[in-house]
């Protein structure tokens, strides 16, 4: 049975609440607004993000972690895109790395919460069943599961070119087998003891852990792997505008979306 037909929260033991990171600049996106706040199709891509993980009949909290200097702004975007049903949404600020903000937006959970999702507002059309199935997972004992897809492309390991050398060719130094990688989407889901403990253990380094699943590995906390979807893509680049716009007119035609 998928979380969103399963028991009514009164009949479970644990309580699952959404952590949405949004307060990134979205540099690969080009310059403008930041990237969570720019709207495709009219709406705001954190308010998609936000309707994907309230769509889980399991998520009863979502938790938006804003710019630091658009709280209030976000707070109107989602109060002018009310959710339906009882899914409640807060807003905090965020921190100048993913990782930080995530740590923010943990902070605000309040104490009855067990089960947290991190999903990216950069991935605003993640598909509920994605959703359910994470939660799922994390319901049966898994302490963190991530969403994944097997790669389409060969991937090389290089040894990297910067600074004065930027552009030149970059040697090859390995071939990693294919079938053994999988690219990682989010909602990732935990156990919230779990992945409080590795945001208070794992240092923020440089840019910080680039996923909430990497810092719990390096507790040494097993981490297992459920199928991700190709609509869970993160909106990172121009072209991925043009995909997620076509995604949703694609909803529309067919599921009324
Ligand atoms: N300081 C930051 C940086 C990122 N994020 C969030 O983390 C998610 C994944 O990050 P990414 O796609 O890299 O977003 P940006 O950091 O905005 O993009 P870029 O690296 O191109 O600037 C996004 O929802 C983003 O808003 C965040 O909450 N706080
Ligand atoms: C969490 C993530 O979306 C999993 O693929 C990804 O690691 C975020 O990385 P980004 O560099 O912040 O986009």
């Amino acid at each position: 049975m998928s979380a969103s037909q399963g028991a009514e929260p009164s009949e479970r033991s644990t309580r699952t609440a959404a952590v949405i990171p949004a307060a990134g600049r979205g540099v690969r996106l080009g310059p403008g607004t930041p990237k969570a706040l720019r709207t495709l199709s009219g709406v705001p891509m954190l308010v998609h993000a936000v309707r994907a993980m309230a769509a889980s009949r399991a998520v009863s909290l979502v938790v938006v972690v804003a710019p630091a200097d658009g709280v209030a702004e976000v707070r109107r975007m989602l109060d002018e895109h009310p959710l339906p049903g009882t899914t409640e949404a807060v807003v905090v600020p965020g921190g100048a790395t993913r990782q930080e903000s995530v740590r923010l937006g943990l902070a605000a959970l309040p104490q009855d919460v067990t089960t947290v999702l991190v999903h990216d507002a950069a991935r605003p059309l993640v598909p509920v069943d994605t959703v359910d199935s994470v939660v799922a997972a994390v319901h049966e004992g898994a302490p963190a599961v991530v969403p994944a897809l097997p790669l389409a492309d060969t991937v090389k390991q290089v040894e990297p070119r910067t600074g004065e050398r930027a552009g030149e060719p970059e040697p090859v130094v390995g071939t990693p087998e294919r079938a053994l990688l999988r690219a990682v989407q989010t909602p990732q889901g935990f156990d919230r003891r779990t992945l409080v403990e590795a945001h208070e253990t794992v240092r923020l380094e440089g840019e910080g852990a680039t996923d909430d699943a990497g810092m719990v590995e390096r507790l040494g906390v097993p981490v297992v792997v459920v199928p991700g979807h190709e609509e869970a893509f993160k909106v990172t680049r121009p072209l991925d505008l043009v995909l997620a716009e076509a995604v949703i007119a694609r909803r529309r035609a067919t599921d009324g979306f």
